[in-house]
């Protein structure tokens, strides 16, 4: 199996060491410019700041593709969590192994199909929903429901599940205030869950532990938070049934914090009203935030923004509009910040604005607008 290894920063820099078979031997040396979350340049010299596209392209070059390949575990996240310290030496901060899961699956080495398989897997996961508790699917299943790849996708749905339990393993463990769970708590979490396989290890868990870092505090740090999708903190819960996913602090939050934004397609107003079958949509101003399906800019990535859930009556954060003026130009953006002090486990939620009643009674049966 390929992998590329990243080294904890020294003081001196970081070097990304190339271990595959194409770039055995090949090194990449990162200096203090790193500091400035300018992993590489392009062919024109200049820096990049988009960490995820900087990576794809590594790994386009140097790596190959190998859509069946299984991953181990333990370096997985250690790698993505790596990326995560390395990627945010000023800012974007990082928290936890859930963290590294939003990086997946293309930024850790997570087998990628390629072409047709890619788009296969978009599928595939809507078919068959990535959750804590869901069992893999049977090969008949897969190839009855026309997935005729069934071993790489199967594998890679296996990668996705693997992470999503690490890092709701570590948020159950982790101390009061995020700090490095012991192997007991992992393990007593662990057996509580009762898994009988896909199961993360003790070790790999423990591994995953980093360190909170603070929220963004400049404009620079939230556009690069922004633009790599980093969060710290965050982890998807999925709690079933009419709700669906949300996301949960898994690190303590201060009041004022930025906790991510509502990342999707900006669009105006009047288009965004057009799309009346999204249910992701965020009106501001002339303008709207659409995140009903996955973003140009980072397609692989589930943003938190848009699994933020409502509550009318105890939200936690609000949403804050930003004029922010990226490497592409300025724009706005919808950013969240904790209404007050956050702990670990918590849902985050804000409310959407709307209660039963609103525009002449629309979402009547919809008890859950008005908590
Ligand atoms: C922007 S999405 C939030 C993420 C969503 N739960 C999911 O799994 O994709 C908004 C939808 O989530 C559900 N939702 C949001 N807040 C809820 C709540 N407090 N109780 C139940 N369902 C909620 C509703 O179906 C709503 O249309």
């Amino acid at each position: 199996m390929h992998n590329w290894l990243p080294r904890t920063p020294g003081t001196d820099g970081t070097t990304i060491r190339l271990t595959s078979s194409k770039a055995a031997g090949n090194t990449f040396t990162l200096s203090q410019q790193e500091d400035e979350g300018r992993f590489f340049v392009d062919c024109g010299g200049n820096p990049l700041t988009n960490l995820y596209s900087d990576l794809q392209r590594l790994r386009k070059k140097y790596l190959p593709q190998e859509p069946g390949a299984a991953v181990d575990e333990t370096r997985l996240l250690r790698y993505a969590l790596h990326l995560h310290r390395t990627g945010q030496q000023s800012g974007g901060p990082l928290s936890t192994a859930s963290d590294a899961r939003s990086l997946c699956p293309s930024h850790v080495g997570l087998p990628t199909p390629p072409g047709s398989l890619g788009k296969q897997w978009d599928r595939f996961l809507e078919a068959f929903p990535v959750s804590l508790h869901s069992a893999p699917q049977s090969k008949r299943l897969c190839v009855g429901a026309g997935f005729t790849a069934h071993r790489p996708l199967y594998q890679k749905w296996r990668n996705v599940q693997i992470l999503e339990r690490s890092s709701y393993i570590l948020s159950q463990a982790m101390g009061r205030q995020a700090t490095q769970p012991t192997e007991e708590a992992v393990r007593r979490a662990l057996t509580k869950e009762g898994w009988a396989n896909n199961t993360p290890s003790v070790q790999g868990v423990v591994g995953g532990w980093v360190a909170p870092r603070d929220a963004p505090t400049s404009s620079q740090s939230l556009i690069r938070s922004i633009s790599e999708q980093c969060w710290r903190g965050l982890a998807v819960r999925d709690f079933g049934g009419l709700k669906g996913k949300g996301v949960v602090a898994t690190c303590p939050m201060d009041k004022g914090d930025v906790v991510c934004d509502y990342h999707g397609t900006l669009i105006s107003q009047a288009e965004g009203r057009q799309r009346e079958d999204s249910i992701y949509r965020v009106f501001f101003k002339e303008l709207c935030i659409d995140a009903s399906s996955r973003c140009d800019c980072h397609p692989e990535v589930e943003t938190y923004g848009r699994l933020l859930n409502h509550s009318r009556k105890r939200p936690n954060l609000k949403p804050k509009m930003f004029n922010l003026t990226f490497p592409d130009g300025p724009r706005p953006v919808i950013v969240f910040l904790a209404l007050q002090s956050i702990k670990v486990g918590e849902e985050l939620v804000w409310d959407y604005g709307v209660t039963r009643t609103s525009f002449g009674g629309e979402g009547k049966d919809l008890a859950w607008l008005d908590m």
